[in-house]
C-alpha cells in the first residue's frame, strides 16, 4: 500500500492522523470523457472518441469501485470493445502488482510490474493514490479516468454503437431520483464500510458503523416495497449497491468489524442481492477468491496474521422472491 509523490512510490498506509482517526478517501485525478464523436465532455479540455479496441480496463476483481465498471462492460456488451487486465489480488508495499498468477492477468499491454507505472506513464510527475479501476486510451497512451461513477457513466451509453443501446441505467426520467440515492449509499454503504474498516479510533468507527447500518435499514425498508432502488426499473445505482452487498457478509462484517446484521438478516436486501446476482453474466463477475484473498490479506494493519476465513456459505444461487414486486418491461 503506497502513494505516488511526484512520480516516485512511497509505501505509506493512509494516514489517519489530522482526521480523528477518520478514513477520508481521496479524490481521483483522471477525470476525463469518452464521447460518441470525441468531443471533450462539458468543462473538459482533452476529448476521446468511442472506437471499438481502442480503450482498456485495468481492474482488480477484488475491488468493488472495479467490479461496477466490469459489470457495465458485461451487461452492455463491451467485452470485444473495451479489453481488460486484471492485477494481482495481494496489495502489499508496491501496491496493485501485474504479478501474472492466481487469475491475474498481468499487463497486457506493456508487460509492466506495477500498476503505478501505468499512473507514471500517463503523468511522469503524478502525485496520489494509485487506484482501481483505470480506464485507459491506447491511442493516446494515457489515462482517460480512474473514477469509477464516471467511467459507468461513459460505458452506459457512449459506446452505444457498438455495444448493447437498449439498456440504459441512468434513463433521464430515473436522474435526479438515481443521483439522491447514489448520495445516500456511497457515502453510508459503498464508502461507510470502508470508512468502519479503516478507522483508528472507537469514535471514528462508530461513527461509520452507526451510519452504515442506518442507511441499509432505509434501503431494506425502500426494498420492500418496490423492486429496485429507483422504483421497478433496475438502474446504476443497484449496481453501485450491489458489489457492496455482494462482498458485505464474507469480508465486511468480519474484516471491517460492520457486524451489527449481515445482509442475509435482511429479507429484502438479501433477496435483491441474489436477484442481481442471478441476472445472466453477473456472477461471472464475481470472483469470491480474489475478493476474500485481497482484504484479508493486504491489510497488514487490520490482519496481521492475513489468515483467510474459510466460510462463510453464501447461497448466491438460491431461489429469490422478488417476482412478487413488478419489474419494468
Ligand atoms: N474513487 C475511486 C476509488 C477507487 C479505489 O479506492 N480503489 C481501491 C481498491 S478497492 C484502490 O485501488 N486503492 C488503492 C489505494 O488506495 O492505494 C473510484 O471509485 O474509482
Amino acid at each position: 500500500m503506497g502513494l505516488l509523490v511526484d512520480g516516485k512510490w512511497q509505501d505509506k498506509w493512509y494516514d489517519t492522523s489530522k482526521t480523528g482517526g477518520r478514513f477520508q478517501r481521496s479524490k481521483s485525478q483522471f477525470r476525463d470523457f469518452v464521447t460518441p464523436d470525441g468531443a471533450p465532455a462539458e468543462g473538459r479540455e482533452r476529448g476521446f472518441k468511442a472506437e471499438a479496441g481502442r480503450y482498456h480496463l485495468y481492474v482488480s476483481l477484488a475491488c468493488p469501485w472495479a467490479h461496477r465498471t466490469l459489470i457495465f462492460r458485461k451487461l452492455k456488451k463491451l467485452e470485444d470493445v473495451i479489453s481488460v487486465s486484471v492485477v494481482h489480488h495481494f496489495m502489499g508495499k508496491n501496491g496493485w502488482t501485474f504479478l501474472e498468477e492466481d487469475g491475474a492477468t498481468g499487463d497486457d499491454l506493456y508487460g509492466l510490474d506495477y500498476l503505478h507505472q501505468i499512473y507514471t506513464k500517463a503523468d511522469p510527475n503524478y502525485s496520489g493514490r494509485v487506484t482501481v479501476p483505470v480506464l485507459w486510451d491506447k491511442k493516446t497512451e494515457t489515462i482517460v479516468s480512474n473514477e469509477s461513477a464516471e467511467i459507468i457513466r461513459m460505458l452506459n451509453t457512449a459506446f452505444d454503437e457498438f455495444g448493447d443501446a437498449s439498456l440504459d441505467f441512468y434513463p433521464q426520467e430515473l436522474r435526479e431520483e438515481i443521483d439522491d440515492i447514489n448520495a445516500l449509499v456511497y457515502d453510508n454503504i459503498n464508502n461507510g464500510v470502508y470508512k468502519a474498516g479503516f478507522a483508528t479510533t472507537q469514535e471514528a468507527y462508530e461513527e461509520a458503523f452507526d451510519a452504515l447500518f442506518d442507511a441499509l435499514d432505509q434501503v431494506e425498508d425502500r426494498l420492500s416495497r418496490q423492486r429496485y432502488l429507483a422504483g421497478d426499473k433496475l438502474t446504476e445505482a443497484d449496481w453501485r449497491l450491489f458489489t457492496t452487498l455482494v462482498r458485505f457478509d464474507a469480508v465486511y462484517v468480519g474484516h471491517f468489524k460492520c457486524n451489527l446484521r449481515r445482509i442475509a438478516d435482511y429479507p429484502n436486501l438479501s433477496n435483491y442481492l441474489r436477484e442481481l446476482y442471478q441476472i445472466e453474466g453477473v456472477a461471472e463477475t464475481v470472483n469470491m477468491h480474489h475478493i476474500k484473498a485481497h482484504y484479508y490479506g493486504s491489510h497488514g494493519t487490520i490482519n496481521p496474521t492475513g489468515v483467510i476465513p474459510k466460510g462463510p456459505e453464501l447461497h448466491l444461487d438460491a431461489p429469490h422472491d422478488r417476482d412478487r414486486l413488478k419489474r419494468a418491461a
